[in-house]
């Protein structure tokens, strides 16, 4: 080998031959072997995902997510979740993270109802209707990738039989961050969002314009995301989706830096399941003895938000056997 440093890549994974509404059509199980494998390899992948269109994108990005981060604070702040769901509203100059980071959130479910009630909590009276219809078609097509990827493991690992029980439990948030452009060459990079993993099940990320997301692997490299194409979103395993599995599947630390002098704006799908984490049991035997204790995603949250993000095995710490 050179001398030169290797540039690492996530695993691609094409889904223009899956259509998330025909589970086991078209090319859907090549695909499902691809999904598993990169989760208990990397814990996450590149997706290229053609039904979130350039089109679709540009009304997503361009039209609404730089019109909401153009409001004044006050409104953004409006935004609220009670105290218990502090990860579920307005996130924004506030310990943790640095001043240049920012980040609405739409909770629970990614319906027609929940847009509109967010987009006229920032613009009451307003006419909102381009603005919900730009941010439920691109939230949607996102949340139909999870889905898929959520039903994909469970037939993969060979226990399909819990994916509708899990899937009526979930919750969704979508968030919309906004990162400030450090300023000056882009090589010098700044981190925006520190070293963590996802509380969720799945995370999906679609990131505008602007790289800067970062996973790491099992040896503790660094691989910068660079879209393989306008298409590509990326799919993450949340320390969750690692529990059930009972440590099959990988739960990368990942972080956001960003360089140059122009902003970065992403949207975050997390699924959390409303459901008593706990492995089933075809998935422990002598092999694969139990490693984490049953419990909720609330709990489990609450532990990580009193802990902070940081690069730490908080599930290990939180219900580790
Ligand atoms: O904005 C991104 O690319 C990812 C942010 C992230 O990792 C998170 O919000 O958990
Ligand atoms: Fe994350």
């Amino acid at each position: 080998m050179g001398a030169e440093a290797r540039q690492l890549e996530l695993p691609r994974i094409d889904f223009s031959g899956v259509d998330p509404s025909a589970p086991g059509a078209g090319q859907w199980a090549a695909v499902r072997a691809q999904v598993v494998d990169a989760l208990a390899t990397f814990g996450c992948f590149d997706a290229h995902y053609p039904a979130l269109t350039p089109d679709l994108r540009a009304a997503f990005f361009d039209g609404a997510v730089k019109k909401l981060f153009a409001l004044p604070d006050d409104a953004k702040r409006r935004n609220t979740c009670s105290p218990d769901r502090p990860l579920f509203g307005y996130l924004g100059s506030m310990a943790g993270f640095t001043n240049a980071y920012e980040s609405l959130a739409i909770s629970d479910r990614v319906e027609p109802e929940r847009v509109r009630a967010f987009a006229d909590l920032m613009w009451p009276g307003g006419d909102n209707a381009a603005f919900c219809e730009a941010v439920h078609g691109a939230a949607r097509r996102i949340a139909e990738l999870e889905e898929s990827v959520q039903r994909m493991v469970m037939e993969g690992l060979g226990v399909p039989e819990y994916h509708d029980a899990m899937r009526e439990s979930m919750r969704h948030v979508f968030r919309m961050a906004h990162y400030n452009a450090p300023g000056g060459d882009a090589e010098g990079k700044e981190v925006r969002y520190g070293t963590h993993q996802d509380c969720s099940m799945l995370t999906v990320v679609c990131q505008h314009a602007v790289d800067g997301l970062e996973v790491q692997t099992g040896d503790g490299e660094w691989i910068h995301f660079r879209p393989s194409s306008p298409a590509s979103l990326v799919v993450i395993a949340g320390n969750e989706l690692r529990a059930w599995t009972n440590d099959r599947v990988r739960a990368p630390f990942h972080r956001v830096t960003v360089g140059g002098d122009v902003a970065r704006y992403s949207a975050i799908l997390f699924a959390l399941p409303g459901l008593k984490i706990q492995a089933p049991d075809e998935l422990v035997d002598e092999e694969h003895p139990p490693r984490f204790k049953p419990h909720c995603n609330d709990d489990f949250m609450h532990f990580c938000v009193a802990h902070g993000a940081r690069h730490e095995d908080r599930l290990k710490d939180f219900c580790g056997v």
